[in-house]
């Protein structure tokens, strides 16, 4: 096991906070504050107690277009905590160690962003995460960790693994949650279906192969780019167009999917017509119809018909991507109409950043859990080890 926030002497210690506040933005700024929001508990416990809090977290991708710094975060985060809480554009230089050390009881500093520091965006043992300039200059000014971040779970990072090497590291409130959600999913009710969309296919394609195997999962449904990679890998005629966005993000998810059909094919089951874009409209197309100049960009009326008897008669819903492109209006239709469906399950779990901010945008409500991750939740649910989580098992510092 490891150590939770009940095990965790607060007040008057520092605590490098490590939450997954990672959103989307739009001109730079915080445009969902949905996973900041997600941590408001475990901030405000440890604020309450009388804890100084020093806040880390990342946003986008070195090179991304959703690469930024933290202070809209940190603003956002003064707006909704009864505490206090400053930004400072630093992590873990003098300056960054001199706000922590000024810190009161009860008042917490948002540091910079993890990934605008290099070593931060490569994946280590803990061990040498621990030897990292981040983790080796701030720790010191540290009476523990707390990682928050279930989200970011299954990155070997330094502000990720490192800590717990050289100070007491303790879950926080929404990682303690998360797992004790999905990682009991074995022993939920069956029939147990497995609703696969979205555009992370290789993870996606992990995780169905792993449920399948095991026996986790007595239906798989796809959607999104990863149903467009099964079609094609059924021999179905999508069009180049189709082909290219399955074969831009795995030269081998075609490969894969067919394998998957091949072992477990009664149990998974695709979409029997796409819906395209033609002279600026939705048009929906049987298999049949196929193949279409533009690309498949959601699942037709069909499929979600389908795929919603599955879901009712489902005793649990496992769901992660978006049906479709549902940012286009157009193209929102299975989104919203799958994931309702999903919420008259037994009982039904969602994840995925932009699935989530996919279900507020869409007004889709009732999922027993909305899990913060994406990544990190499908990662759980093939049942490999997250490595933010295997560090705090370790439990290097005794309580
Ligand atoms: N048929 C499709 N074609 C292109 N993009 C799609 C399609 N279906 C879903 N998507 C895209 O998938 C993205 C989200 O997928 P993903 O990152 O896997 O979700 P999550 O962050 O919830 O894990 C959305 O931006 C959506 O536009
Ligand atoms: O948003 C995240 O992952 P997700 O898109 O799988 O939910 C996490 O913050 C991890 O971010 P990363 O995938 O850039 O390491």
């Amino acid at each position: 096991m490891f150590q939770t926030l009940a095990d965790l002497s607060a007040a008057g210690t520092t605590l490098g906070v490590r939450v997954d506040i990672n959103s989307p933005l739009e001109d730079g700024e915080l445009a969902d504050d949905s996973r900041v929001r997600a941590h408001l508990e475990t901030l405000s416990e440890l604020l309450d107690r009388g804890a100084r809090v020093a806040v880390l977290a990342h946003q986008g991708r070195p090179g991304g277009d959703e690469f930024a710094t933290l202070a809209s975060h940190a603003a956002r985060l003064d707006e909704l905590l009864d505490a206090p809480v400053d930004y400072c554009d630093a992590t873990f230089t003098a300056a960054a160690r001199e706000r922590v050390d000024a810190l009161e009881n009860g008042e917490c500093v948002v540091l910079e962003n993890t990934r605008f520091y290099s070593e931060e965006y490569m994946e280590f043992d803990p061990e040498t995460a621990a030897d990292t300039f981040l983790v080796r200059e701030l720790a010191p000014a540290l009476d523990a960790f707390v990682n928050d971040a279930f989200a970011a779970a299954h990155r070997s990072q330094p502000s990720l693994v490192g800590f717990p090497v050289r100070v007491p590291g303790y879950a926080g409130r929404v990682m303690e949650q998360e797992l004790e959600v999905l990682g009991s999913i074995e022993s939920t009710t069956t029939p147990r279906v497995y609703a696969l969309g979205g555009a992370k296919i290789v993870d996606s394609l992990d995780v169905a192969r792993s449920v399948l195997e095991r026996g986790f999962a007595d239906h798989v449904i796809v959607s999104g780019i990863v149903g467009n990679a099964f079609l094609l890998a059924d021999g179905v005629q999508l069009g180049a167009a189709s082909a290219h966005v399955v074969n831009e993000r795995s030269d081998r998810a075609v490969k894969r999917a067919g394998d998957l059909l091949d072992e477990f094919g009664s149990r998974i089951h695709l979409p029997r017509d796409v819906a395209v874009e033609r002279d600026g409209e939705r048009v929906e197309l049987d298999l049949g119809a196929l193949p279409s100049q533009n690309a498949a960009m959601d699942i037709g009326a069909k499929t979600i018909a389908a795929y919603g008897e599955f879901l009712d008669e489902a005793g649990t819903a496992i769901c992660n991507g978006p049906a479709g492109v549902f940012e286009d209006e157009r193209f929102a239709t299975g989104t919203r109409e799958l994931y309702e469906a999903a919420t008259h399950s037994g009982y039904s779990i969602v994840g995925g950043g932009d699935t989530a901010a996919a279900l507020r945008r869409l007004g889709v409500e009732g999922f027993d859990h909305v899990s913060t991750g994406g990544g990190a939740a499908l990662r759980m649910l093939t049942g490999e080890p997250l490595p933010a989580v295997e560090v705090l098992r370790a439990n290097r510092h005794s309580a």
